[in-house]
Parts: C-alpha cells; structure tokens; sequence
C-alpha cells in the first residue's frame, strides 16, 4: 500500500492571538507551544498555517478568521496584507503607540537589567500618513498580481512600478496610490509608469538582468524642493534622454531631477555616477532656519517632521549651556552636530560613511557654523586615546548607532571617558537595552523617551539619557 503523504503545512484551528511582540507579530500558544503570527491583532481568533518549525517556537499565518480584534480598524490602502509598508494600518494609532512603548518598556527592562526612572510617554507622528520624504520604486516586466487580478489576468499589464513583496527580491507589487509620501509622489511615479509602457521602453527583469527602466527615487523636501533620480540599466541616450524631457515639462515642481545608468547587477549606486539633468543636483530640507544639503547619496531621516521632534528632545536631554565638547558619534550628515552646534562650544562628529562626512562639513559650511569637525572611519577605531587628546574629554556624548548597537569597544571607550551625560538614541531597543546594561556600572539611567518615526509599521525610536555616577 502506497504511504499517504506527510503534509507539509500544519494547520492549526481555533487559535487566540494573545500580545503583539517583536518585529510587529503576535504571540498565540498551542500545547505550549509559542506561535509567532503576522498580520493579526491581539483578540483575533484564527486558524493558522504554520510555516516555520523550531524547537522553542513556531511560526504562522492565518488562513481563516473566526472573530475580529476589538482593536481593529479598516486598513486605508488597498494594497494591505501583500505591500510591505504599512503592516500596522489594522490596528488604530492609540494602539500602535500602546504597543511601540510596551516594546521599548518590555526591552529595556528584560534585557537591560537596570534600574530604570518612569517612561516618559511615546511621542505620537503628527503625521500619521504622507510623512516620508523618501521613497525607491523599482519596475518590473512581470509585477505581482493579486488573487482578483489572476482571475483576468489579460486585462492587466504586467509591467509594474512599486514595492518589493516582503522577501521577495524578484516580485514588485504594482502601487496604485502609496500613502506614504506627499504630493506629488503618487502623480510622478504613475507617470513615469505610463510613459514607460505607451513608449515601450523595458521595464528591467531583475532575474535575467535585462530590460531599461530599473528604479526610481523620489524625495520630497520640507522647504519644497523635489528631487527625482531615474536608474536605467543602459545608457541609451535618447531613451534617458526623451523621459528626462518629458518630467521636466510634465512636473515644472521638480528641482533637481537626474539620472543614473547602472549596468550592475544590483541597484545601489553610491559608486556610480549620478548624472543631473535639470535643476541643482541637490534639495536642501530645513530645521529651525538650518538648512541641510541633501544629495542623490546623502541620507537624511525619512519623517523629517518627526526629526525634528527628535532632535529637539536629544538637545533638550543634553542640556546644553553654551560651553560644552559634544561628541556626535553615528553623525551622518551631521545632521544633530550642526543642530546643536550653535547651543555648545564644539562639536566633533565621527561617522563611517566618508560621502556623508562630507555632506556634513557642506552642512556647517551653508549655515556658517564653524565649531564642528568631522571624521570618516569606523568608529571603534576613531574614538581613540588620540582622538580625546586632541579635543579633549567630552562633557557630552549624543549617540545614534545603526540598528545593531555600539561595538563593544565603544562602550568601552565611552564607560573610560566618563562624559557627564550620554544621549543614546536608538532605533533598535534590543540592542540599546544590552548597550544600557555594560554602561550602567558608570551611569545611571535618568529618562527614557520613545519617539514614533514610522506611524503603521512596529518600527519604534527611543533615547534614553544617562547620567554618570
Ligand atoms: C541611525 S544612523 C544615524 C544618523 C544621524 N545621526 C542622523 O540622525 O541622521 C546611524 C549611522 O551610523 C553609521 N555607522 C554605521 N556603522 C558605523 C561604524 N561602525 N562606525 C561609524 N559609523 C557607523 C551609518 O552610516 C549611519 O549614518
């Protein structure tokens, strides 16, 4: 007799979704077993298909509901459950603030290990829609189609411009309206797409590598200006050049619009050449009367509006007087080190990416502020005994390291040097909680703020301001 086959999948039925916990997924449990379950909300009651196995836990989807959350709401976009992007729109924005701060409160406190004063409450997005300032869209001659669309697939052109399906390098979903970024983003990429397709031109097939048209960057200042950076894979010159044109004329709104050829086999572009067509190749955002130069490669923080709240509670927990060293570790384009610049008496800002280093010295320049120097390097390596005796001891460290945390060494450096006060800001409190736990035998934690950059996703900021002892 033949062996029936195994199924693949488990199904699990009749299962309540308990806690929303890391990464923005729910925890449910089956004969004592943890499930971690995605795009559900606590009080959901479900059938899951589980599609990971581990010893300790499990993971799973839904595939059917049996009762709604009483925290749910009706998610705005149609294209909710397969675009990345705003993966929390189900769950109103009094609860997505409820549960950013239970996850830095949950973090700091289970990880960190250290006494800790009450949490300051969330700071809430004023914006909880149209606030990015940055967008990257990539074309594809084969865009993903939803289960309705497969139904009449011949009334569809398959030639998309969107977002990467979660995991998915090869799928881009096809973006109608995007509610993440402000006139007149939507209006400029359905363009570019309908241009694109009336013209023929090819939309670039990431798994044969070949076609034309193969990415598009739109970023929408404060002060206005609007940058627009097209990536080809070919240098066909009157195609580049004939869409060039038509935007120009199209969207007389845009300031600085340009255009890479990337022949690579993948789309970062920070070694190429980015090639300005029409306006400056550059767009300035604005904080308290500062401007910042921002360039094709420059990072600036996407929630500019929300940055500046940021910023401005960093400055507030570093309580400047006008006499201060400031470090700025993590500067970037030195966006904080100029922001403060003018409220201490230097400022030395230390940042691995050499291009935004120097952003950050055109960022002191344009604003004639002459009190900061920046650095290029690794910074377990630039932070060094050489370095503090130099400037000297700093009587006030800002730090805002990348998603992993500091390097061990720079803890180390910064429990030798004793600063007065430490302004960690982080957008990972995992990290920042073990950070806190190795400089908690030289400081002590005074106030802990979390900050909502990112409304709809689980993403969540939080400083924290240590004192030393
Ligand atoms: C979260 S961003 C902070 C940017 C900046 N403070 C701002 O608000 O715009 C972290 C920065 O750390 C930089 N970085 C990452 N690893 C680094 C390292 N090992 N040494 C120095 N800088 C690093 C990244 O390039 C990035 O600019």
């Amino acid at each position: 007799m033949r062996k029936q086959k195994k199924q693949k999948f488990e199904i699990l039925e009749n299962i309540r979704i308990e806690e929303m916990v890391a990464e923005g997924k729910c925890l449910a449990r089956h004969n004592n077993m943890v499930i971690f379950v995605s795009g559900v909300a606590p009080g959901d009651v479900v059938d899951l298909r589980v599609t990971r196995k581990k010893k300790s836990f499990l993971e799973a989807v839904p595939v059917a509901f049996r009762g709604y959350s009483e925290l749910r709401v009706q998610p705005f976009c149609e294209h909710f459950g397969v675009c990345g992007g705003c993966k929390w729109q189900h769950i109103g924005y009094d609860t997505q603030l409820y549960y950013k701060q239970k996850q830095v409160k949950d973090n700091l406190e289970r990880i960190g290990k250290v006494a800790m004063p009450e949490f300051d409450p969330i700071l809430g997005s004023a914006k909880t829609r149209y606030y990015r300032n940055k967008l990257e869209f990539t074309f594809s001659p084969n865009g993903w189609l939803t289960n309705e669309q497969i139904k009449s697939v011949e009334e569809f052109d398959r030639n998309a411009l969107g977002f990467h399906i979660p995991g998915r390098f090869d799928k881009i979903l096809d973006i109608q309206h995007c509610y993440l970024q402000p006139d007149p983003s939507n209006a400029i990429r359905l363009e570019v797409r309908k241009y694109g397709r009336e013209h023929g031109l090819e939309f670039f097939d990431v798994v044969k590598q070949a076609g034309f048209l193969r990415n598009l960057i739109i970023r929408t200042a404060n002060t206005g200006e609007l940058m627009v950076i097209l990536q080809v894979f070919r240098n066909d010159q009157e195609d580049i050049l004939g869409i060039m044109e038509h935007l120009k004329v199209t969207f007389p709104e845009i300031t600085s619009l340009q255009y890479v050829v990337n022949p690579k086999g993948n789309e970062t572009y920070h070694d190429l050449e980015v090639v300005c067509y029409h306006g400056l190749p550059y767009i300035h955002e604005e904080m308290e009367g500062i401007q910042f130069r921002v360039g094709p490669k420059s990072f600036y923080q996407t929630n500019a509006e929300q940055a500046y709240e940021l910023y401005r509670l960093a400055r507030e927990l570093a309580d400047l007087k006008g006499d201060e060293l400031v470090y700025d570790l993590y500067t970037g384009a030195g966006t904080i080190a100029n922001f403060v610049a003018r409220q201490c008496r230097e400022v030395i800002g230390i940042e691995y990416v050499p291009s935004a280093i120097e952003d950050a010295k055109i960022n002191s320049q344009i604003n004639n502020i002459n009190n900061t120097t920046f650095y290029a390097g690794d910074m377990k390596d630039i932070l060094s005994n050489e370095l503090l005796e130099r400037h000297g001891r700093p009587d006030v460290v800002i730090t805002d390291p990348p998603r992993a945390g500091m390097h061990e060494d720079v803890v180390a450096k910064l429990l030798e040097v004793h600063a007065n006060r430490i302004v960690y800001v982080s957008c990972n409190p995992a990290t920042q909680a073990r950070d806190l736990e190795l400089l908690s035998t030289k400081y002590d934690v005074a106030r802990v703020q979390p900050v909502d950059m990112f409304p709809q996703t689980h993403h969540v900021e939080n400083i924290v301001l240590l004192i030393a002892k």
